[in-house]
């Protein structure tokens, strides 16, 4: 049994970076839960916290419901693997696995059989006798894995396993790590910059950027509903089409999302309606995957887009056509900066006398987002914060059959499915009702 508790966590290094930002984060027993964001986001300060190698500046972490942080890094149950995992080398791999029982003092005849069932776990009990340089990366990396979770560590920490090995052995050992730690029953926070990772390999998944924690959920919830703008770009491959769309409201009967030359129109009766006519007269980010989006016929009825397949790419599988509709992208950066040229330094139109008789509110609101997103100087506004300006003509991915009969030039007419459809505002928040 093993929970964590991280609570309102900051760390700033004595040169000022804060590290990480005032972060919560609950891990349940036996869940199997990814820290995802690109480098320097946090995820390894976060993971050397919990496992008592460096000290919070503030905030509090629970191990079972006990605070640890007065605990030594030996009295937290926690066993930890790293990218650069060091094996000793005069020993084989039967005496690495089983050093960690040694020095706490077990017996050679219960330490053999554990060093032999753990290998086997692994699939290297045939490999006990041998010297780590007598094996290939991915076995070293399994014996890693044995030395660490031998001791039957209550939490198991694991930063980057695999960012050595080359990618068939990777999603060899995704499945491997998931499938071991499952059948253990152990908790594990497991830290990665790779989202198709995150995505295979979690039961939730906690997405950093800056030391701030985004989101967190499951694979499905994170992907399906991403809390901010930051999450829907960098999640899934290709990456999320992110449009700039000015909201006009026809009151009872559609709001008009007019992306530049083209417009769509979302029903009046759609569940997020409303959340959307709050923004009247004013810009959001309107976001659609590949996957709502389906070739059809130019003279096609109902919600088309209609473009010029500007360039394709050929996966093999299927083929991607990235398509001029003559709407501006908003583009999101690994860091998680949104740049987005705001035009001739357009300001916001803001109708706030008619937004308050449509809605008879002054405010707007009710997004329902639980995610806290803690203080974040830079999440400003996406459309319009004049230092981040950048021109980009959106360029629409659309997946086609592989090799398609269409070449770049050719139009092509783009049904979008309203429901699938994702609205950010300009802060890069989810707009939305009955939030997750
Ligand atoms: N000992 C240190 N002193 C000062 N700054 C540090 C120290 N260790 C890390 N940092 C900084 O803290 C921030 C977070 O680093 P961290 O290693 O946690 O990121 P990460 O998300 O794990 O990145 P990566 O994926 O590259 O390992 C970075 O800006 C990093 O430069």
């Amino acid at each position: 049994m093993s929970t964590v508790a991280i609570k309102d966590v900051t760390k700033i290094w004595p040169d000022g970076t804060t590290a990480v930002d005032r972060v919560s984060v609950d891990v349940n027993d036996g869940e199997f839960m990814v820290l995802l964001g690109p480098s320097g986001c946090g995820k390894s300060t976060i993971l050397r916290m919990i496992a008592g190698l460096e000290d919070p500046t503030s905030g509090d972490i629970l191990l079972n419901g006990e605070p640890v942080l007065n605990l030594a890094p030996r009295d937290r149950s926690i066993a930890m693997v790293f990218q650069d995992f060091a094996l000793y080398p005069h020993m084989t791999v039967g005496e690495n696995i089983g050093f960690p029982l040694k020095l706490s003092g077990v017996d050679s005849s219960p330490r053999g059989e554990r060093v032999g069932d753990v290998a086997s776990a692994l699939g290297i009990g045939d490999v006990l006798a041998r010297k780590p340089a007598q094996l290939s990366g991915g076995q070293r990396q399994r014996v890693a894995m044995g030395r660490a979770i031998v001791r039957r560590p209550g939490l198991f920490l694991m930063d980057e396993p695999l960012s050595n090995l080359d990618s068939g052995l990777r999603a060899e050992l995704r499945a491997e790590i998931t499938g071991l730690t499952r059948e253990l029953g152990v908790t594990t926070m497991y830290v990665t910059h790779d989202q198709a990772e995150a995505l295979t390999m979690a039961d939730r998944v906690a997405i950093l950027r800056k030391g701030v924690l985004q989101d967190v959920g499951t694979p499905t919830e994170v992907y399906g509903r991403p809390a901010t703008l930051y999450v829907a770009a960098f999640l899934g491959a290709p990456r999320m089409n992110l449009l700039e769309a000015s909201v006009y409201v026809h009151l009872d009967r559609y709001i008009a999302l007019n992306l530049g030359e083209q417009a769509l129109y979302l029903p009046w009766d759609d569940i997020r309606a409303r959340a959307v006519a709050h923004y009247h007269g004013e810009r959001i980010v309107v976001g659609m995957r590949a996957e709502a989006l389906t070739p059809v016929a130019p003279d096609a009825p109902g919600d088309v887009l209609h473009g010029r397949i500007r360039y394709l790419e050929h996966h093999g599988h299927e083929s991607l056509a990235f398509l001029d509709i003559g709407a501006t992208a908003i583009v999101v950066d690994e860091m998680g900066g949104a740049v987005h040229d705001a035009a001739e330094g357009g300001a916001l139109r803001r109708f706030g006398g008619a937004l308050q008789r449509l809605t008879g509110r002054a405010e707007r609101g009710g997004t329902g987002t639980k995610v806290r997103h803690g203080r974040d100087p830079e999440r400003t506004s996406v459309l319009s914060d004049p230092g981040r300006h950048h021109r980009r003509p959106a360029e629409l991915a659309v997946r086609l059959a592989p090799y398609p009969a269409v070449s770049p030039g050719h139009p092509l007419a783009i049904s979008v499915r309203m429901d699938a459809l994702h609205f950010f505002d300009e802060r890069g928040d989810r707009i939305d009702v009955g939030w997750r």
